[in-house]
């Protein structure tokens, strides 16, 4: 043993010797919190401060039951448990949000330090009970349903005594311990006065999922926010109360029932059947119910006075009106059916908004539009729901990929030839692309691409609206609409040459501009959608994109915008297993950032990460082909077992072509 490991031997059992000593003779000098709940250790749960203690892991299964259960505070806490990791990760804390029983259901962490992480039990899927792991700030958090750090030697394993970790606990709005928050380090000072501000941090983030959740549940009911300050009632929002319109008290936050009971309105305890509703708000404030609801019309600041009929406190009130759905077309005001297409391409994005603003007044007006935006934003789906929402609807949209096309063959495909007009022509001749798009809409995606000289001849037949087909004397009358799209900089290839100065002003009678992924705000109702019209191609079994997963694709930047949401959402649906898609069934890289989301490489075993598909493609269905149908191959390629193979072939409908019927 060397003198480190001899320091370490001597620390513990001078620990359990205090331990032992404070519970035989306890003389004050121990927090009350921590001493109640060594005695539990040791009369309840029976635990040895000095017998080893590994932590303890849920198996995957169970971790995902837990998680299904906290799967909607794991969704309104996302935000705020990654800005509290973006706060505490440069003082090397990890960050765990466990459900009410001790199971961590959130974990992060650096990937740096993943082993010791594993090693300790700052993991997820580990089980932070007192039961189980004696002294703890989550497990002391449950039992003792209040903040509090539990630092060093406060924990009551031997083998915890270099951590620190402080927890708040989160609660329903009944009262119900609903989850725990943590914040964990293996260095720190040696005072426990040090993490004064980390319980001041964890406590706030605590309160403001907690209050999320709150605002989330009741969201359909008026919300009476009431603070002391006049200032910070906006903001502040510290006692929410939700009501019905007629006053009836529904539900309050924390704070909330704190202020209720302070002014003897007697409310159900945690798990008491007994009737919230038996009050109304008018019981706790002296003010007619029309006053209240109308605080936000009142005054300047949108903030009323009243007094509270008990104690004569003087709070102010702001109001937040019951969300509506929005209205279902049809209803409310009148709805333009054929503006669908463009709306479905976005929810409540600002950018977007602009954008789709925009584009409904261009439809159907008699001008080019040029499509800008990075790669894989969705330019040539804004083109389809463009011509889609036009009166050119029922005629031809025709999209050529300008970089796609090989340069020999673009000047035939385009204009179209004569019969026998080159070697190798078809006798009858050649309608061109963009005659075939005449009364429709021709899309040209990639136009930065296209050569010089092309260019030119598009020009004119943008110019004159007609075409004159390889070969031919006497142009075609065509009527076009072009929509163009690039992901270029237009100018910058005009200044080197590149395009042409009068075919840009020619294309670009008006532009729209397409946000990259990464800013978008509507970025969950687009990977809800991608999804769901994933599921609606493929059929079979519905499958459940779980909270995790839904995190884990909210926090990844997105260099390959939509497409390649589209792709990970495809890969996640081939590979999942049973009924939803958790986090380890995503593409390694969209979970490889500085969030650990380890639901793939829990310590109880791998579910493993497969190799990426080629773009577009589906990945099983790639492997099966690669690998000539050798289930056992495939099966080693992806890290899956051959039955997983079989099953998940059966549910995408794969067929060996050995086995196909031959018509
Ligand atoms: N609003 C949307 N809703 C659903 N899927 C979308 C949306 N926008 C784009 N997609 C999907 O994302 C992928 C890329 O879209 P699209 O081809 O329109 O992008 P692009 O900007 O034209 O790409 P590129 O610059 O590579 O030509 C496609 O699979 C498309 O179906």
């Amino acid at each position: 043993m060397n003198t480190a490991q001899a320091q370490r031997a001597q620390t513990q059992r001078d620990h359990v010797a205090t331990i032992l000593r404070s519970l035989d003779h306890p003389d004050g000098s121990e927090d009350a919190v921590i001493e109640r709940s060594w005695r539990r250790c040791i009369d309840r749960f029976g635990l040895d401060p000095a017998a080893p203690s590994p932590p303890r892991y849920v198996p995957d299964r169970t971790l995902r039951e837990h998680q299904d259960q906290a799967d909607a505070l794991i969704q309104v806490a996302r935000a705020g448990v990654e800005q509290l990791y973006r706060q505490v990760t440069p003082l090397d804390y990890v960050v765990l949000l466990t459900d009410a029983r001790g199971i961590a259901v959130q974990f992060l962490g650096s990937r740096d330090a993943q082993r010791e992480h594993q090693r300790t039990g700052l993991y997820l899927g580990s089980d932070w009970s007192e039961e189980h792991a004696g002294t703890c700030a989550v497990g002391t958090c449950i039992q003792e349903r209040v903040p509090l750090t539990c630092h060093h030697s406060d924990h009551f394993s031997a083998h915890h005594i270099r951590l620190t970790c402080t927890a708040a606990p989160i609660f329903d709005p009944d009262g119900q311990l609903l989850a725990v928050l943590d914040i964990s380090a293996y260095q720190s000072p040696e005072s426990k006065a040090s993490q004064t501000f980390a319980l001041q941090v964890v406590k706030h983030y605590a309160r403001m999922i907690e209050d999320a959740y709150f605002l989330k549940r009741y969201s359909g009911y008026h919300l009476v926010c009431l603070d002391r300050s006049r200032e910070f009632v906006q903001i502040n929002r510290r006692y929410l109360i939700a009501i019905e319109e007629d006053g009836t008290l529904v539900a309050a936050n924390t704070a909330g029932r704190k202020l209720l009971r302070h002014h003897e309105l007697p409310l159900p305890g945690p798990g008491e059947a007994r009737p919230f509703r038996a009050w109304n708000i008018q019981d706790l404030l002296d003010a007619e119910i029309d006053d209240i609801l109308d605080s936000q019309h009142y005054g300047d600041d949108r903030v009323r006075a009243f007094h509270t009929h008990r104690h004569h406190e003087l709070h102010f009130a702001t109001l937040i009106e019951p969300q509506r759905r929005r209205p279902a077309s049809g209803q409310g005001r009148p709805h333009d059916a054929s503006l669908a297409p463009l709306e479905s391409l976005a929810d409540d994005d600002p950018a977007m908004r602009d954008t789709l603003t925009r584009a409904a007044r261009l439809r159907n007006e008699p001008i080019n539009i040029l499509v800008v935006g990075e790669t894989g934003t969705g330019k040539e789906r804004m083109a389809r729901a463009l011509h889609e929402s036009s009166r050119r609807c029922d005629k031809p949209f025709v999209a050529i990929n300008c970089a796609a096309m090989p340069e020999s063959l673009i000047e035939s495909e385009l204009f179209g030839y004569e019969p026998g007009s080159f070697t190798g022509a078809r006798s009858k001749g050649m309608k061109g692309l963009i005659a075939q798009a005449d009364g429709g809409t021709l899309f040209l995606d990639e136009i930065g691409d296209m050569p010089l000289q092309l260019q030119t001849r598009l020009l004119r037949v943008l110019a004159e609206q007609e075409v004159l087909p390889v070969g031919a004397s006497r142009p075609l009358k065509v009527d076009l609409r072009v929509v163009a799209a690039t992901h270029r900089d237009l100018r910058g290839l005009i200044d080197l040459g590149r395009f042409r100065e009068d075919l840009f002003y020619r294309l670009n009678g008006a532009s729209l501009r397409l946000p990259p992924l990464r800013e978008r705000a509507d970025q969950d109702y687009l990977i809800r959608r991608l999804f769901e019209d994933l599921q609606a191609e493929r059929g079979g079994q519905r499958v459940r994109l779980r909270g995790d997963a839904m995190s884990a694709l909210l926090a990844y930047p997105w260099p390959g915008n939509i497409r390649e949401l589209h792709n990970a959402l495809r890969y996640a649906l081939a590979t999942c297993e049973g009924d939803e898609v958790v986090v380890g069934d995503l593409p390694e890289e969209c979970t490889s950032g500085h969030l650990a989301h380890p639901a793939a490489q829990s310590p109880q075993g791998s579910a493993g990460t497969a190799p990426r598909p080629r773009r577009g493609e589906d990945p099983l269905q790639e492997a099966l082909r690669r690998q000539r149908w050798n289930i056992s191959a495939v099966a080693r390629e992806l890290g899956l077992s051959r039955p997983t193979i079989y099953r998940r072939m059966k549910r995408l409908g794969i067929v060996p072509p050995h086995q196909q019927d031959i018509p």
